[in-house]
């Protein structure tokens, strides 16, 4: 029983017992006694089924492979009648109907795997119906049994009931792919059956899980973000002497960034000491040492297998919206921060000099080439030096090919205006430096406004003494910048000169004298092309030392002009990101996971890019406005991320993260099986890339407030400047795939018509306007992209969307029923994954909502009755 992973079906019931003034409203409560403990175990029970004596069930019961459940465990039904569907099912108000037990045993020797059971009132005497018991995989309903509903309800039939683990219940039998087993942790399966319009069933598998990137990426992350500012901080360290303005104002900038340095490090080895859960609960999300961490993040998935239609899979990753819950939001969220500081540090930076964050950016961008290029031209001229000893012109060449491309490279990183400028800046710095004439550097950086604010405190000062700029030698720069030119084309045309040489040496009447090659030759080689090496070196280190000095001091002017909020919406926005980037790392490797087979998608992928889209339902009222603010820069930074796929090399498949903050590479590791099924682009290492966009409709009793009282431009500002991002998408979609790509017949004419649509709604400014969030849902679908859920927590409203969602594909796509959608809805939300969500969260069995709470909802967003109510959150 156990290795077969085959569960219990509770199938029919017809009760005999009717009551005298009105319907039965019946549910099935299914209990355990393990053999060893003889105490009954309540397990789960079914949905209630209004109205009729011979209720369908629409519900199944799972058990985990790994519950210890034997032949000889007993499994207790006992069939209740609702009075007040007020109350959840454990204190509803109902009434005993009957009850019988069988053991598993029994079930899984049965004849075709099938009881019929006589349902008895308490003392074992009265006959008060039957229940019928099946046992059934997923994948094999429709070989055992008819799977016609017969209109006749005395036939009708319920759920079925099988539990596996994610990866092996849906690669099996169905051949769909799996879930990562080894990111993915404490899967809840559910299982369903729905009619469809032509009166056959649908089987519904829902799955959610953890996952341990939840934990994994932060920090990864939080380790990059140490050596990044350790290395910054050293820059500044190493920016040699400066007047005493500028020292004192780097001394001050250091001791911030160090003590900055040391809240990352002790919440890396806080989160080093966590161990258990996998996920971080809604109750967590102010917890300091848990702000890197996402919250309640999950994989949300639905498996459909209906009838004459492929088996399909629909994935939502839910996850609470990525925000700064310790810092709070009393003044706002990241969107208004960092305009606000923005604007505040232009117009304050009298102390400093003003670099527009596009500059602050690209001195990063050169400090990071810098960092890269420099070890790797000094090992491409070491192995030149190798070939040279070993006297092999072939490696010589390949050498020479490799060092003159890296320090092109390098020397192309320098090109840049800004360190020309910042070199002036720089030497205005130093002590003692006396300049007679404004030190507007020739050719400046920063240009218009920008150029007002670079002002420096010598000039504003001291205008006396306005500095002569004869004194500073503009063209230093130039020579030393272009000797690294100049000493590698020594280089070259040495190399080109020990070859003709050799070429000529070893060839004699057209053939090749091997002794040629002798020792002798190989000593000149090295000889020769040393001291030319060690000047391209020299010449290196000198660019080097300039360069980072510069750079570093525009570093400084960022950092000093807004100390200390600069370094706090750093930390903000690193948190935010990390948070975001947890789901977007999980949502890109379950996507990849399942996409393996599909061809058209890896070409999208690797020439596209991948849309990843995000659902948010905060409203734009109070602390949730704020909470949007941070969600939505959070999400606009995934664009810095690509994503490398490859092949892993032991039985880690942790993704791996390097970069810094302008830039982030996620390495994702696949076996050599899954690696295999790759086209050779992303094989070779393409990076990919992610077009990240968030739609937000506010939906709580807070919106109406906001609504009615106060500010909804955030959300249409939000919803307007992802809908161009989402054009943008498409249109590079249709102009670099192939038009029938898609896999349905229309599919790009229906998504012109969506796109259009979502354009309309989004202009249309309707309060609640919920089918934005369906069309931006259905547009990614359709696009190949990855779906993302999120409200505060993940937990209740995001609960009430995906389940939402859940229906409305099976009613557009697997023809549910359509007197059948609200049933299905109420039975995944009362019964299903997420009100499992609601347990791991809140340890209680019911979504946080009131009365009010609901009816500000849009109808689709009400949970059944029983399923909601205060709840400690
Ligand atoms: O999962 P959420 O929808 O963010 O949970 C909300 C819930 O919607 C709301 O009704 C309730 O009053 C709480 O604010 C919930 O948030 P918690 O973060 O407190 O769980």
């Amino acid at each position: 029983f156990i290795t077969s992973k085959r569960l219990p079906l509770l199938n029919r019931l017809d009760l005999v017992t009717a009551t005298r003034d009105r319907k039965l409203n019946t549910f099935i409560q299914v209990s355990v006694v393990h053999p060893a403990e003889h105490v009954l175990t309540r397990y789960s029970s079914t949905e209630i089924v209004e109205g009729t004596r011979d209720p369908l069930f629409l519900t199944g019961v799972t058990f985990p492979p790994e519950y210890p459940i034997y032949e000889e465990t007993k499994i207790k039904l006992t069939v209740y009648d609702v009075k007040d569907k007020s109350q959840d099912t454990v204190s509803i108000l109902r009434s005993f109907l009957g009850c019988t037990t069988f053991t598993v045993g029994d079930l899984v020797k049965s004849k075709e795997q099938q009881l019929t059971l006589t349902l008895r009132t308490s003392d074992g005497g009265k006959t008060v119906g039957t229940i019928e018991v099946n046992l059934v995989k997923m994948g094999e309903l429709e070989d055992g049994e008819p799977c016609h509903i017969t209109t006749d309800s005395q036939d009708q039939k319920c759920a079925l009931v099988r539990e596996c683990t994610a990866s092996e219940g849906i690669s099996g039998k169905d051949n769909l792919p799996s879930l990562n087993a080894g990111d993915v942790k404490n899967p809840i399966c559910k299982l369903y059956r729905f009619p469809t319009s032509d009166n056959k069933w649908m089987r519904i598998r829902e799955q959610m899980a953890e996952t341990i990137l939840s934990f994994h990426v932060p920090k990864e992350l939080i380790n990059l973000h140490i050596k990044e500012d350790m290395r910054r901080n050293q820059e500044l360290k190493d920016l040699g002497e400066l007047a005493p303005h500028w020292d004192n104002m780097r001394k001050s900038v250091i001791a911030h960034c160090d003590q900055m340095l040391s809240v990352y490090q002790d919440t890396l080895a806080e989160l080093g000491k966590h161990t258990g859960s996998s996920f971080k609960s809604s109750c967590s999300k102010g917890e300091k040492t848990l702000e890197f961490i996402p919250i309640n993040l999950h994989l949300q998935r639905m498996h459909v297998h209906s009838p004459r239609l492929k088996d399909a899979l629909y994935d939502v990753i839910t996850v609470g919206a990525p925000a700064a819950h310790f810092q709070g939001f009393k003044n706002g969220g990241l969107r208004k921060l960092l305009s606000k500081f923005e604007a505040e540090r232009r117009n304050t930076g009298y102390q400093c000099i003003y670099y527009s964050p596009e500059n602050t950016a690209k001195a990063k961008e050169v400090l990071s080439n810098i960092n890269h290029l420099q070890p790797l031209i000094s090992s491409h001229a070491d192995l030149l030096l190798n070939s040279a000893s070993q006297h092999s012109p072939d490696s010589l060449k390949n050498s020479l090919k490799m060092l003159s491309e890296k320090t092109e490279l390098f020397v192309h990183a320098f090109k840049d205006q800004l360190v020309r400028s910042a070199l002036l800046a720089l030497y205005t710095a130093r002590p003692g430096c006396v300049l007679k004439k404004p030190a507007v550097p020739r050719n400046s950086a920063e240009e218009g406004d920008d150029l007002k604010h670079q002002d420096h405190p010598s000039q504003v000062k001291r205008q006396d003494s306005i500095p002569h700029h004869s004194e500073y030698d503009e063209e230093e720069w130039d020579r030393v910048w272009a000797n690294v030119g100049k000493s590698l084309n020594c280089v070259i045309a040495m190399v080109d000169k020990l070859l003709e040489k050799d070429d000529s040496g070893n060839v004699k009447d057209g053939e090749i004298d091997p002794s040629a090659a002798d020792c002798k030759h190989a000593g000149d080689w090295y000889e020769q092309l040393y001291p030319l090496v060690i000047t391209l070196k020299d010449c290196m280190g000198e660019v080097v030392t300039r360069a980072k000095q510069s750079m570093a001091f525009v570093l400084l002017q960022e950092l000093a002009c807004g100390l200390p909020q600069c370094l706090m919406l750093t930390l903000r926005r690193d948190i935010v990101f990390s948070q975001a980037l947890a789901g977007l790392v999980c949502g890109f490797i379950i996507k990849l996971h399942t996409g393996l087979h599909d061809q058209g998608f890896l070409q999208q992928l690797h020439t596209v890019g991948l849309l990843v889209q995000y659902e948010g339902l905060l409203s734009t009222y109070s602390e949730e406005a704020g909470m949007l603010e941070d969600m939505a820069v959070g999400i606009s930074d995934l664009q810095k991320v690509m994503f490398k796929v490859v092949e892993a090399k032991s039985e880690d498949f942790l993704p791996i993260i390097t970069g810094r903050r302008e830039h982030y590479v996620i390495e994702v590791q696949l076996p050599a099986k899954m690696f295999e099924l790759l086209p050779q682009e992303i094989k070779e290492g393409k990076l990919l890339r992610m077009y990240p966009v968030l739609f937000n409709v506010g939906i709580n009793e807070q919106q109406t407030l906001a609504e009615r009282f106060g500010d909804t431009t955030l959300q249409e500002n939000i919803n307007q400047e992802n809908l161009e991002l989402l054009k943008e998408y498409y249109n590079l979609f249709t102009e670099k795939m192939p038009p029938d790509c898609l896999p349905h017949f229309q599919e790009q004419n229906d998504l012109k018509g969506l796109l259009e649509n979502l354009h309309q709604n989004i202009q249309a400014k309707k309060r609640k306007n919920v089918e934005i969030m369906w069309l931006a849902a259905t547009i990614c679908r359709k696009l190949n992209g990855v779906r993302f859920t999120c409200c505060k927590s993940a937990k209740d409203r995001t609960s009430m969307s995906v389940t939402l969602e859940q229906c409305s594909i099976l009613r557009d796509e697997h023809q549910l029923h359509k007197d059948f959608f609200i049933r299905a809805l109420d039975c995944m939300r009362r019964e299903g994954c997420r009100i499992e969500n609601v347990l791991k969260n809140v340890k209680c069995r019911k979504y946080a909502f009131n009365m009010i709470q609901l009816m500000a909802f849009p109808k689709y967003y009400r949970p059944p009755e029983g399923t909601y109510g205060k709840t400690d959150t």
